[in-house]
Formats: structure tokens, sequence, C-alpha cells
């Protein structure tokens, strides 16, 4: 079998084509979503996937608010400027790039932005609120994933999924998300017993470990959905967490890398902006748009 490769360029394309459509709309009853997104440091990658969210936020019509901070600020600079956002009514969201400087503390630095504002939904209120099935603002990343699964299979329930991966940006939101969705849903991890054997029998598997190929092709259920969530930087040039030579021979539809899971994230953050700005103004979530 040749898998069905997702293409998630297109998909998020058409996905921001929708956010436009509801922003203009918005716009028309006189409310101009807005974005601000900050950098601390100058870590390549983070530049790059800021100046992205800048202009895809512009580009969908909304405001956005840059703001640079140095790698050697201190972290009260950083959150008297989230204080300032929190308080700002033209902003709806506000996002803090990761990884940040080694000298913050990341959670108390993502716990100081208002939950309605965190986009990212890394927020523990919004952490809480997923976990037990309440509206919540929800990680990017998952949500792109979420969107590409049920556009590909309708309804989930009951599909057995394995996640493997346990961070708080991916994995775990995710395997809320599937289990939402009332899949059956198993987390894997680096002391995973049998992980070989738990994807085989797997109908949906999403790899979000961050290491290069590291899912093999004899892993995969024949016909199975695989979402690659991994953005490994090797001397071959960027791979993701699955084999995807061998693992497409196999799958029914996988995810490449590029072009995969990564451009449903920022599509997904402007989907959030778009939510946010709704539910701080009264107005019915987005359609489409929030999971
Ligand atoms: N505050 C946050 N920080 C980070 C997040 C996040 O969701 N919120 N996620 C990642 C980085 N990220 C967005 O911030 C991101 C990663 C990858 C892509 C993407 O489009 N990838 C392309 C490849 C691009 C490349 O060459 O590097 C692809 O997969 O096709 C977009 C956004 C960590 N930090």
């Amino acid at each position: 079998m040749t898998a069905k490769v997702i293409d998630g360029k297109a998909f998020a394309a058409g996905l921001r084509e929708q956010i436009k459509l509801q922003t203009a709309a918005m716009i028309a009853q006189g409310i101009t979503p807005g974005l601000a997104v900050v950098l601390v440091g100058e870590d390549p990658a983070s530049q790059v996937y800021v100046r992205s969210k800048e202009k895809q936020t512009r580009e969908t019509g909304m405001n956005s608010f840059a703001h640079r901070l140095s790698a050697e600020a201190p972290q009260a600079e950083l959150l008297a400027l989230i204080e300032q956002l929190n308080n700002d009514p033209a902003v709806n969201g506000i996002l803090v790039q990761l990884p940040l400087p080694a000298h913050m503390d990341e959670a108390a630095v993502i716990n100081a932005i208002r939950p309605e504002k965190d986009v990212d939904g890394f927020h523990i209120l919004n952490v809480g609120r997923l976990a037990t099935g309440q509206k919540a603002m929800v990680p990017c990343t998952p949500l792109g994933c979420l969107m590409l699964l049920r556009d590909l299979l309708g309804d989930l329930s009951g599909k057995s999924a394995v996640v493997i991966g346990r961070s708080n940006i991916v994995g775990k939101p995710m395997a809320q998300l599937l289990l939402r969705d009332s899949a059956t849903v198993t987390i894997a991890h680096s002391r995973t017993r049998n992980l070989p054997e738990l994807c085989r029998q797997a109908d949906i598997v999403v790899a979000a470990v961050g290491r290069p190929n590291f899912v093999q092709g004899d892993w995969i259920k024949p016909g199975a959905a695989v979402v690659d969530v991994g953005i490994n930087r090797t001397d071959d040039g960027l791979v993701g967490d699955v084999d995807f030579a061998a693992a497409s021979q196999i799958a029914g539809a996988i995810t490449p890398v590029p072009g995969g899971v990564g451009p449903m994230t920022i599509a997904c953050l402007l989907a959030s902006t778009l939510t946010a700005t709704a539910r701080a103004n009264g107005l019915p979530d987005p359609e489409g748009l929030t999971p």
C-alpha cells in the first residue's frame, strides 16, 4: 500500500481563508482581533516562527503586536510586559514564543498570561479545563493534528490511538483531544515497553518524541493514520519522528515533514485568536475553528 500524503500546507491555507472571512465579519461589527507575540532572545528557529506568525496574522486582517526582549532581559521585565498586554483591550491573544532563555521560569511566565488571552492553551487553567472537558484554549499543534485527523477519518470514536511523547505542548493535550473525541488513547514515552507492538494495534499514531526517524515502518498497522509532529534538523535536512519512506508503504495516510503538521500550528494560532476575540466580546465561538 502507498499511503495518502496529507497536505498540511494546503489544509492550513484553506483554514486561513476561513479565518480571514470570519475576521472580516468581525471587523464589520467593529471588532478587530489582535495578537501580541513576544520573543525573548535570538534563537534562529524561533525568529523564523515568530516572523511567520506576525505576517500571517496581518494577512488574515488581524492586528499584530510584536515585542522583542533581549536574551538577558530579567524575568520581571517579561512579566511586566505580559501584565501590560493582559490589560490592553486591543490585545485578544498573547503568545510567548518557547523556548525561553534558561534563567526564566517557563511555568511562571505562562501562568502570568490571562487564561482568556492564552492562545497557546498552555496556562494551567486551560490545561485543567481541557482535561475536565470544559471550554478551554487549546494548544495549537495538537489542535492542528486533530483537525487533520477529523478531516481524514471523520468520527474518531472508538479508534485506537497511540500518542508517542508526553510533553505539555503536544503529547498530553493531543491525548486529551483524542479522548474528547472518544478515541481509545495510549500515551507512550521513553520508558514504554513493547512500543512497536502497541503501535501495530493503533488506528492512529501521533509521533511527538523529537527523535529523527524513530518510528519504524513495521510498527505501523496496515491502513493506519500516521501524524508526524517531529521537526528534527539533521545532516539530511529536516526530518520527522517517523521513517517516512518505510511507513508510507504501510500506512493508509501520513503527514510529511515539512509540509504536514507544522503549517497547521500557525493556522491554529490564528483560529484560537479569533476564538479568544469572539469569547471576549460575548459572540459565539467561530465556526469550525474550535475542537
Ligand atoms: N509559544 C509557542 N512556542 C512554540 C510552539 C508553540 O506552539 N507555541 N511550537 C513550536 C514552534 N512553532 C511555533 O511556534 C512552529 C514549528 C514549526 C512550524 C512549521 O511550519 N514547520 C515547517 C518547517 C519549517 C522549518 O523549516 O523549520 C513544517 O513542518 O512544514 C511552525 C511553527 C515551538 N515553540
